[in-house]
């Protein structure tokens, strides 16, 4: 049997990642709007619950749950959504987060502070013994602690109002891994799977999102020592190189390389937990 081309490699790994070669954006703005309302209605459940951050990703899949509910209601179905301000302490782009929630116009905004939950859960670790290589591998899984914390916080809310948790995952940070597993990783509906990141981008725009929000730098900013870190900074290649790959346009063989290599080391994380 011969090796599968970088071609078939690419095609295959696209179409695991649901990217559809073509987009319209109009069509997918309805089609997800429906998906949400149509799950929320199935479950025979009222809310929907996703943390806002500021960033464009939680903007966009925000929106979509806010006109979710309210095409939900207009059928006679009681739903809520519950948009979620989650600062680890003090956010500094918190202004960012205020501007995403004035444009997503939430049923209900609910602010939880997840920097004592996260300490003490790092203190308690470290008073049972953990070690740590250094400060930063310290700082790095109190990232993942804090990403945990919101997920903790999120299915808190959707407990009590008998909610969905909504995730933000889309297809660019799906190929990297580029989440904590079990962390943002964690959600009962992803309305954005299959969107690289220009394509989410492409919805806020559509949905109306201020420009500011639309064109911002991602950030994952978990790392209290390097805080707003952008993503491409972290995973050493450019968001517009990512998609250009998952879109089928030309990318450079290092490139190419590299995120084939880090979608085959992520598989763990886009699976069920692995059984024997
Ligand atoms: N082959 C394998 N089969 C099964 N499990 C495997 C495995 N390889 C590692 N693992 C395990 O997986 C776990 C590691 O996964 P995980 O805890 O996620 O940790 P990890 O992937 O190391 O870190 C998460 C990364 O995602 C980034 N992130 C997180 C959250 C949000 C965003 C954002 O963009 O907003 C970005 C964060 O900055 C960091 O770079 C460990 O327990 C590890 O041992
Ligand atoms: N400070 C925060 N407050 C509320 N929710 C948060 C916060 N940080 C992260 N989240 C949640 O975790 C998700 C994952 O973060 P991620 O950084 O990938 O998305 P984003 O901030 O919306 O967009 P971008 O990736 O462009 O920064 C967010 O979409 C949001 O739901
Ligand atoms: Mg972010």
């Amino acid at each position: 049997m011969s090796e599968p081309t970088s071609f078939d490699q690419r095609q295959d790994i696209a179409r695991d990642l649901q990217v559809t070669e073509d987009f319209a954006v109009g069509p997918e703005i309805e089609r997800r709007v429906a998906f949400l309302a149509g799950r929320l209605v199935s479950a025979g459940l009222r809310a929907l619950v996703l943390g806002i951050s500021g960033g464009v990703d939680s903007t966009t899949a925000g929106r979509l749950c806010q006109l979710a509910v309210e095409r939900a209601r207009a059928a006679g179905h009681e739903a809520r959504f519950h948009a979620m301000r989650l600062p680890y302490g003090t956010q500094a782009d918190e202004h960012d987060a205020r501007l995403a929630l004035d444009f997503i116009r939430p049923d209900q905004v609910l602010t939880v502070d997840i920097k004592p939950a996260s300490d003490a859960s790092l203190e308690a670790s470290l008073a049972a013994g953990v070690v740590f290589r250094d400060a930063r591998q310290q700082d790095f899984v109190l990232g993942n602690i804090k990403a945990r914390q919101r997920m903790i916080a999120q299915y808190t809310v959707a407990g009590a109002h008998g909610g969905l948790v909504v995730g933000t995952d889309q297809a660019a940070e799906a190929l990297t891994g580029f989440f904590t597993k079990f962390g943002d990783g964690a959600a009962d509906l992803v309305p954005l799977t299959g969107l690289t990141k220009r394509r989410v981008r492409a919805v806020a725009e559509a949905l109306g999102a201020p420009a500011a929000l639309v064109g911002k730098v991602p950030t994952a900013d978990l790392e209290t020592l390097d805080p707003g870190k952008a993503d491409e900074t972290a995973l050493g290649v450019t968001y517009e190189e990512i998609d250009d790959f998952l879109e089928g346009r030309p990318v450079t063989e290092e490139t190419f390389g590299l995120l084939v290599a880090r979608y085959r080391l992520t598989d763990h994380k886009r699976r069920l937990p692995i059984a024997p």
